[in-house]
């Protein structure tokens, strides 16, 4: 009796080193950094940066900071929060589909998980990268890791790319959810930090090859004009969850954090933002993070750790962090109903 074939799913994460070693966290930071789509120079520069500088001088501290957060057990929270999403997923999505976690750099690696998707004959595949907001540093990155590896394939089924998710409804309703477990009205103030991004690669997502938006990810440049702009996306992102929760205009700020290298990154730079929020008599600040789908080094220590710890340093008092969407049974939904209506 001949089984159906099945359809595939790809979720794709970042990455994260397989231990807390310098060792280790130094393979996974020249992996990710040598990626000519993160940072976007040529190969010999590339190479002398990042492995004779940023490699080296970061991967010690990395390593450090990786061991604060890591657990015996499930390994860095990033891997942890993935397997529970791949898991549920499948769970969620029954016998006909078959689910497959990578990550863009380190293991689970993508061609592993792409030889037993081959493997399996399927009628359909969808990848979807774990970025909500576009930008070719990730979401293009894993596509293109993807497409490269197809090539071999010896047949091709349907294929599905979800590239950008950034106003998901039920998305923007799990990070409400998250945010409500907070007095909301203690908070002085509301930040919305997102990863950084070198400028130089929102111009290149450009048409016509500005720089940024005058008006800073306005609704048309993200409707019309660039709909693939990180920034535009991390705006759209912003409205969705502040007309979700009634933020007033005026009591929340978008800002960029983890910055890297000398040239110019998105602005406001959060670290920036938070000083000038404590200086301007902001006491208790609560922090969303929507460009992570899962708690990572970026969210449990840079900003819960070090960021914090700069605003008290500056006057403030308290900072506190809306959970990312990790393990919510509604943001598989969300996942599953990207599935089902990208044609699967
Ligand atoms: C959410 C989207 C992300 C974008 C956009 C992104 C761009 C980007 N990142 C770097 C450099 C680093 N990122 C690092 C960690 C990291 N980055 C993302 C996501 C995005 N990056 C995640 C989820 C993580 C966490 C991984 C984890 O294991 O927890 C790091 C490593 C930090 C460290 O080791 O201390 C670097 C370095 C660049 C240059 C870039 C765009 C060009
Ligand atoms: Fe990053
Ligand atoms: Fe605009």
């Amino acid at each position: 009796m001949s089984k159906k074939a099945k359809k595939g799913v790809l979720l794709v994460q970042l990455g994260t080193p397989n231990a807390p070693t310098t060792g280790e966290v130094r393979k996974y930071l020249t992996e990710f950094l040598m990626d000519p789509r993160v940072m976007d120079i040529p190969y010999i520069s590339r190479s002398l940066l990042v492995k004779g500088i940023i490699v080296p001088r970061r991967a010690p501290r990395s390593a450090d900071t990786y061991s604060t957060i890591w657990c015996e057990k499930t390994g860095s929270p990033l891997m942890r929060y993935s397997l529970d999403q791949q898991k549920m997923l499948q769970a969620d999505l029954g016998e006909e589909y078959h689910v497959e976690l990578a990550m863009r750099y380190q293991e689970p690696s993508i061609p592993k998980a792409m030889k037993n998707l081959e493997g399996m004959f399927l009628e359909s595949l969808t990848v979807i990268p774990l970025f909500p907001q576009y930008a070719s540093a990730t979401t293009g990155s894993v596509i293109d890791r993807v497409m490269e590896l197809m090539r071999s394939w010896q047949y091709f089924p349907k294929l599905n790319f979800v590239s950008s998710y950034c106003e998901d409804p039920l998305m923007v309703e799990v990070i409400s959810d998250h945010a409500r477990y907070h007095d909301l009205q203690r908070f002085d103030h509301f930040l919305f930090s997102y990863h950084g991004l070198p400028v130089r690669q929102l111009a290149k997502i450009d048409p016509k090859k500005e720089l940024s938006c005058p008006d800073f990810g306005c609704e048309s440049c993200k409707k019309e004009t660039k709909p693939f702009c990180y920034l535009s996306q991390c705006y759209a992102t912003t409205r969705a969850v502040v007309a979700k929760l009634g933020i007033p205009e005026g009591k929340y700020t978008v800002c960029f954090q983890s910055r890297l290298g000398k040239t110019p990154w998105i602005q406001p730079y959060t670290s920036d933002s938070l000083h000038e929020l404590a200086k301007s008599g902001k006491k208790r600040i609560l922090v969303f993070s929507p460009a992570f789908v899962a708690d990572c080094i970026e969210t449990l220590d840079e900003i819960k750790v070090e960021y914090a710890k700069e605003f008290k340093e500056s006057g403030g008092q308290e900072v506190e962090m809306v959970e990312s969407l990790n393990n919510n049974p509604k943001w598989i939904t969300a996942l599953k109903k990207m599935v089902l209506e990208n044609g699967n």
